[in-house]
Formats: structure tokens, sequence, C-alpha cells
């Protein structure tokens, strides 16, 4: 049968002509001699492999043929109207790049007119564009990597990145990830290496070199190899053809197919494609080992629902258990995930609980529920200064120090190594703060409930006493969870191959502490890599961004700086930003921008207002319907359609939207500024980077435009 082998095609089509593109598709895969599809060479067309086929009476596709291995394989190039169909089929051809060995689609020049058949307006060239500054000569360029020379000649005189990106766009696949690459400063070895390139070895059968070429890793970012009709289904109706699904970027291939020895770090700016590699990867282990219990979890039960929705679109046929410790892929939340842990072991949990807590509690379902440390603190005569009895101080010791360690009572207290706390406690303190903790315990062990930290730490033991529920468990978000997620992940699956795949970024950190993952038990040693190319942000929108981080220290979870050099595949209109002088201000800037918007076609949907708390968000909401732009706000519910969406910045976490708008970005209420004024000098420096973290989480939300707004 012959094998189809899509492309990103360059023309987009609509539902209508999808469906029918779809029709011809599943015939010429299943019988390439059937006359219904009027396959038909092109009288004097650059490339004698090229064929248009009949998709209906206005509309044809247009496709290489080529032949190996005793069967046909059809390189389909695109859709379009039959008279531009015919067009495209004359000049353009299919080759293998004689320097980089990869597939290359070219546009032969028309001679009648004499003009290259895609027109760019060559650049003026300025004093000295920017990849002169970057040091690269034309030969690095045509030479060493085989770009184009048309497209070499216009790279070379772009005065800046916007332009090269700008001329990157225009190329999909590699070319297009080579001119990304190129302006940054990343030396031409790591270039080429990056996309695995080599010099071709010509056989002298044009065919068979021309599908090696296509299987080669960086062809698979532009080129796929269709496994059956049903994939071919998958393909066509999702969406746009250049779509996660389909082309992954050659790293990110590898990060989703490769075999690791034991934990393996994934790390990456936001929209770096992170969590397209995971599920992925989920997919190529379900794939590969129909029996194994897989586990696909992340921070918060929101991103879940994305992650089981990303697998299902990716491949609806790979199983989706509910129970963990089943075949089959399990995804859930990590603070659910412990729960279902205690759940299911329902007496039996008894154990862990004595070993963490040191008390018995026979079903321990409840959560302790939020501002019980407030109620403690308030209720007690301690001695202890403020800037340790608070809050924030007594849960995040509980948390980073008391729970992974099993501490039971004050003589453990005592004794315990409190790596990493900013504030030193000496011995009469120690007693006091464990005076406090003790308190909480109490009230917690009366109401029988967990906090969600406890509730991991009981699950970790209960798992490490009775053995793992998981033979491979992937993480996504990896940065925000806490040092018993870390545990109870840790106890969910045994120490092996592929045991532990996890994503983060560690500019991404909105939630917990910093934390180091050697500690918890999970040695990366040197399994760790870092994925580059932001898929989705601008660049204009990125360098906004990643100005907000400017200054700080962050850490990843291997306690190494975290490297900030990261490039965008895109471009668009640089973020605007206004200063308003009040909330009025504010709110009709808002509602003008996003009319705006609308205005030109942009759906309601489509548009988000990120803002700091949920009292912002009514108030935002409710301005917007007042001045008559549909607004609704998103919860714990997935977004509906037909309105704009209006959400706090963490609900944003790992979603994306066209457009952003950042309304009072770097807010601060009285009451949160007086939380910080109360805490040490380590609590407040890590809570400041949280909330630059925030607006750099917030701001890479946005596609294509941004706009943030600031209160003067
Ligand atoms: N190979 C690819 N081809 C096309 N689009 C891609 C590719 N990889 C990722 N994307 C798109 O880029 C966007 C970001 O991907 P993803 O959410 O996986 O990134 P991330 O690193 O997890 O981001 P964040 O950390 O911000 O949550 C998504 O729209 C995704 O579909």
């Amino acid at each position: 049968m012959p094998t189809i082998i899509m492309t990103k095609w360059p023309v987009k089509i609509d539902g209508s002509v999808k469906a029918k593109a779809m029709t011809f598709l599943q015939k010429l895969s299943a019988d390439d001699t059937s006359p219904g599809l009027h396959l038909e060479p092109i009288a004097g067309a650059a490339d004698p492999r090229v064929r248009t086929g009949r998709v209906d009476q206005f509309w044809r596709a247009v496709m290489f043929r080529l032949d190996g291995a005793g069967e046909s394989h059809y390189v389909i190039h695109g859709v379009w109207p039959h008279d531009d169909a015919i067009a495209v089929a004359s000049r353009v051809r299919l080759k293998v790049n004689p320097i980089n060995g990869l597939p290359q689609i070219e546009q032969v020049r028309l001679e009648r007119s004499g003009t290259a058949a895609h027109t760019v307006d060559p650049p003026v060239a300025p004093a000295e564009p920017l990849l002169a500054r970057l040091g690269r000569v034309r030969e690095d360029l045509v030479g060493r990597l085989g770009v184009p020379a048309d497209v070499a000649d216009l790279a070379l005189a772009a005065p800046d990145e916007d332009t090269i990106l700008d001329l990157a766009q225009r190329h999909d696949g590699w070319l297009g990830m080579l001119l990304v690459d190129l302006a940054t400063s990343d030396s031409i070895d790591t270039i080429a290496e990056r996309l695995q390139i080599a010099t071709p070895e010509e056989t002298g059968d044009e065919d068979a070199d021309l599908l090696r070429s296509l299987k080669q890793p960086a062809a698979q970012a532009q080129f796929a190899f269709i496994d059956g009709q049903e994939e071919l289904r998958r393909v066509i109706e999702k969406g746009d053809f250049g779509s996660w699904r389909v082309f992954l970027h050659p790293e990110q291939r590898r990060y989703a197919v490769r075999r690791y020895k034991g934990p393996f770090r994934l790390s990456g700016g936001a929209g770096t494609g992170k969590t397209v590699v995971l599920i992925h990867r989920a997919r190529v282990l379900a794939r590969e080992q129909p029996h194994a219990r897989i586990v696909l979890t992340t921070f918060t039960t929101n991103l879940a629902d994305a992650l089981r929705d990303g697998l299902a679109q990716l491949d609806p046929a790979i199983p989706q258990t509910t129970a963990l410790n089943e075949p089959g892929v399990y995804v859930n939340g990590v603070d659910a995930l412990a729960a279902a842990v205690i759940r299911t072991a329902g007496t039996a949990i008894t154990d862990a609980v004595q070993t963490v807590l040191g008390d018995a509690r026979s079903s321990p379902t409840a959560r302790t529920p939020n501002g019980r440390w407030r109620e403690v603190i308030e209720a007690s005569s301690s001695e202890l200064p403020p800037e340790i009895a608070n809050e924030t101080f007594l849960s995040a010791e509980y948390a980073l120090v008391v729970l992974p360690s099993r501490v039971k009572n004050e003589a453990e207290y005592r004794r315990v190594r409190r790596s990493n706390r900013g504030v030193a406690l000496d011995r009469a303190k120690r007693d006091r703060v464990w005076a406090l903790i003790a308190a909480y315990r109490a009230q917690c062990r009366i109401d029988g409930t967990l906090d969600f930290a406890e509730a991991a730490a009981v699950a970790a033991a209960h798992l490490a006493a009775t053995g793992g529920q998981a033979d491979h468990v992937l993480v996504d978000e990896g940065q925000d969870l806490s040092p018993t997620h870390w545990q109870v992940l840790r106890a969910l699956v045994a120490d092996g191959e592929d045991d532990l795949f996890i994503a983060e970024d560690s500019h991404q950190r909105i939630y917990g502490n910093h934390i180091v993952l050697g500690r918890y038990g999970i040695k990366i040693v040197g399994r760790s890599q870092r994925l580059t190319l932001n898929y989705r942000t601008t660049a204009q929108n990125l360098r906004y961004a990643m100005a907000m981080l400017d200054g700080g220290d962050y850490v990843d979870l291997e306690d190494q700086e975290e490297a900030t050099g990261y490039r965008s595949a895109r471009s668009g209109p640089a973020p605007k930003v206004d200063s308003v002088d009040s909330l009025a201000a504010e709110l009709d800037t808002i509602a003008d921008r996003i009319r705006s918007w609308l205005d030109c076609g942009a759906t309601p949907e489509t548009i988000a207002v990120l803002v700091p708390d949920k009292f912002q968000r009514e108030r935002v909401v409710n301005a917007l319907n007042e001045r008559g732009v549909p607004a609704r706000a998103v919860d714990r519910d997935r977004p509906a359609e037909g309105r704009v969406l209006v959400m706090t910045m963490y609900r944003a976490k790992g979603m994306e939207f066209a457009k952003v708008v950042l309304a009072d970005a770097g807010f601060r209420s009285a009451a949160e500024q007086a939380r910080l004024d109360g805490l040490d000098d380590a609590e407040r420096h890590d809570a400041e980077l949280r909330a630059r973290s925030l607006i750099y989480v917030a701001a890479t939300r946005a596609r294509d435009e941004l706009a943030v707004l600031q209160r003067r």
C-alpha cells in the first residue's frame, strides 16, 4: 500500500475542503491506481516526481511520488484551487540538500517572467547586519549548514533579529529552525549538532536517497510518515497541519523516544514544548509497552485536565486509566494522586500516618482548611519574633524540614538538619517552633484532616512500605512541586530505567520554595537537557517577559544557576505597555484594547485578561460586561467559548491565548505588602522571585499580542 508523507501545508484550507482532502488521501493510501484520484504528472514540471490529484471539482492536491522498497510514497505538498495547484506543481522540486542531507522543497524560478517564485524584497544592508556582528560568514550558512544561497543572502543582509525571524517564519522545517538559531550567539557547530546535520551519501538511486533524507530527525519537523488511516484522519482533522502532534523538533523527538537509565530532567523556558514532549513520551511508552503503568502528573488539577485532553488529542487510542497500579496512562494532579493512594489503601494507611505524624488516623481523607496556621499562631502566646511566627515561615518549615524528614517530636526536631532555610533557629526557638507545630498537628488530629504536604508524605510512606504502583512517571511543572510531592513520586516507581522523566522551568516557580531533587532520592547525575526554542511566544513578547527576570538569581532542581538563553521562532508586534492614572482609566483601556482586537476579527475566547487575584478578576469581568465587551471569569472550570476570558495569573499557568492583557502587572495589595514586610530576608527574597516569575508566566501566555497595563 502506498505510504503518505505529510508536510506542513503552506496554505490553510477550511473544514469542508479538509474533509474532502481526507477522503482523497484515504483513497490514495489505499490504492494509488484508482482512476477517481486523477493522479497526473505535469508536462514540463521542474520535478518529474510531481503529481496533481483531484480533491473535488475545484481543489487539487500537489504531491511528489517516490518509489522505494517496492512501494510508492507520496509526499503531500498541499491543496490549492485548480489553477494555483497547476502553477505550484510546475515549479516545485523536492531534493536532498547536498550539504546537510535534509529534504528541501524548492521553488524553481519561472523563466518566462524571470522572477523568483517566492519574491522577497531584499533588505537594504545596514553598515553591519546582525549575522556579521555575530561573526557569521556566507560560507558558514551555505557551505557548512546548507542554507540555500538566495535565503542566505537575505539572512546576511538582515539588519536585526526581527528581520531574520520574519525570514525564518517564511520557511518551514529545518530551514526556519536554522535561521532562528543563526540569529543567536550559538556556534555553527552547536547549530549543526542540534539538527544532527551530516553530509549525505549518494547511492545513485535518487528516490531512495530522498526517502532516507525524509527520515532524518530534522526532516521530521516538516515531513511526517503517516502510520495508517487512523493517524491520517487525526493529522488532517485536528487543526492546522503544522501542529505539535505531528511535527516535532528533532530535539523534542529525541527526548520523547530515548531510553534513560534513571531519572531524567528536561528544562526549558516557557513555551519551549516541554509539555508536548511529555505527552508524546507518554504515547511512545504506552505504545511500546501496552502493559506498563504510566503516570503523567503535574501540579494542579487544571493542568492535569489539559494533559489528559492533550494525550487524547494526540492519540485517542492510548488507554487512559482512572486508577493507579493499572496498565495505561493515569493522568492526575500530584495532590489528587496522593489522595488516591491514601483512599485506595483504606485502613492500611494507619501505619503510614504513624510513620509520618507519629499518631493514628484511620481514614484521613479530609483536607485541613486554609488558615489553620494563622489560627494556631493567634491562639498561642508564643514569644517567637514575627518573622518566625507567621504562616509563610511555619508552613514552609513544616513542608521543607519537618515532613520530609518525618520529624515526630521535639527531640527529633532539635536534631534535624535545616539545610537552605534562611533563619537560623537556636534551641529555644526550635522548641517554640515545635510547640506551634505540635499545636497545628493536634488540631488537625481532632478534625481528622491532613494538609496537602502531609497527605503526600503519608502516601509516600505507604508506597515505600508496600511497593510502587507505576512503571514510568512523567512529571510536568516540576519546579512547583514540594519535597513530599517528590517523595511520593519517587516511591511510586522503583529505581530503574525510565523511572522518572521531569519537565521543569525554574523561572516559572510560582508556588513552592526552591528545592533540590537529589535530597529526595532523585539522582539526575548528568541526565539533564534543555529545550531552547520557544514555539508559543513571539520574540518581541519573549524579550519583554525575560526582562521581568533580569537580576533574579534563579536556581534549577539540581541547584545550578538557571540558563536564560532561548529563542523564539516567531515574530510579531512589540508589546504595548501603558501606564494609567486610575482604576477607571485602566478598565477603560482594557475594554478599548479588547474591542480593537475584536473589531479586527479576533474571537473572544482567544483573548485573555490576566489579573493578580480573584478580587480583581471579578472587577474586570464586571467592568468589561458593563462596557459591552462580553467577558467571563475562569476559575476551576474549563474556559468556555464566546466570551473574553478573565482569570488570575496563577490560573493561566500552562495555558496560552492569541492575545493577552496583563492588568495591574506588579500590583501588590496592602495586605500582601504587609505580609512581605513581616517575612525574614530569605523568605522575602524568595517571595520576590516568585512575584517576578508570576509576571513572566503571565506574559508568556500570549502567542501573538501582549498588552500590559501598569498603575502609575
Ligand atoms: N514541534 C512543535 N511544532 C509546533 N508547535 C509546537 C511544537 N512544540 C510545541 N509547540 C506548541 O508550542 C506551544 C507551547 O508548548 P508547550 O505547552 O508544550 O510548552 P511548555 O514548555 O510546556 O510551556 P510552559 O512551560 O509555558 O507551560 C504549544 O502551543 C504547542 O502546541
